[in-house]
């Protein structure tokens, strides 16, 4: 697996947002990209996923198959969950009885029955279908998955649910997980390492790695990492003027 930006730079509408990053990741890691809004992480992740040209630089791709999860679950209305859960297993050509297997497995560990996958989209839940966006993902088996705040809108017992999800998987499976966030204590729970990107510096601040293992870290440790992190200058673009995390 590799996957490497080289001196990537980009501007929407001739207004510079990133300009010579360069970074490299590795098979089985957990990178955060945090940093406030409109520093330019979608556009960087898009990047790193191929689903944005960058003006000048370039990126090295060199594994079989990639999946992406975004903010929200973009599911095919006209599919059951099962058959959203299975979509890129069927484009790829996996015989139907085991793309169902698979969904169906992969549907299990996200914690969704066995009755909602027969439902659409519609007769869901947002936590449901988030859950099956990532159950998607993964059924693919990819060696790299692109998270754009993926659990955002979920609500706190099922994000620490898929958070730890995710983490297990990656650790299991080995693939290298790119995770766009602007929580401090989601990147503290789940990231192996932290990219930090500056708005005002368009690039990167910071680049550290993450003590402990990814889901294996306790509520006190997070709580006390992130507080840490609070007082560095690295972090001060992710704090308002009131010195509370945003
Ligand atoms: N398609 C586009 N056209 C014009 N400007 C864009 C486009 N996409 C992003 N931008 C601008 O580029 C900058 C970086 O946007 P981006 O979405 O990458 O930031 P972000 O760090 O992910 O922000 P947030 O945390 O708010 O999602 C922002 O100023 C945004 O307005």
């Amino acid at each position: 697996m590799k996957l490497r930006l080289e001196n990537i730079g980009h501007a929407f509408l001739g207004r510079t947002v990133i300009e010579g990053m360069n970074l490299a990741f590795a098979a089985g890691e957990i990178v955060a990209l945090v940093g406030p809004s409109g520093c330019g992480k979608t556009t960087l992740m898009q990047i790193a996923a191929g689903l944005v040209v960058p003006l000048r630089g370039r990126v090295h791709r060199a594994y079989r198959r990639h999946a992406i999860v975004f903010q929200e679950p973009r599911l095919l209305p006209w599919l059951t969950a099962r058959d959203n859960i299975a979509y890129g297993l069927a484009c790829a050509g996996t015989p139907r009885r085991h793309r169902r297997e698979i969904a169906a497995a992969r549907a299990r560990e996200v914690g969704l029955e066995a009755d909602d996958l027969g439902k659409f989209p519609a007769e869901l839940s947002g936590g449901m279908r988030q859950r099956a966006a990532v159950a998607r993902a993964l059924a693919v088996a990819p060696d790299v998955v692109f998270l754009d705040e993926p659990f955002s809108a979920v609500d706190v017992g099922l994000r620490r649910m898929m958070q730890d999800h995710l983490a297990q998987a990656a650790a299991r499976e080995g693939f290298c997980a790119l995770f766009v966030t602007h929580d401090l204590g989601e990147a503290a729970r789940i990231a192996d390492r932290l990219v930090v990107l500056s708005a005002r510096r368009r690039g990167i601040v910071d680049l550290r790695a993450v003590p402990g293992r990814p889901g294996a870290r306790d509520e006190r440790f997070v709580f006390d990492l992130v507080a840490a992190w609070s007082r560095e200058e690295a972090f001060a673009e992710l704090l308002d003027g009131a010195g509370r995390l945003q």
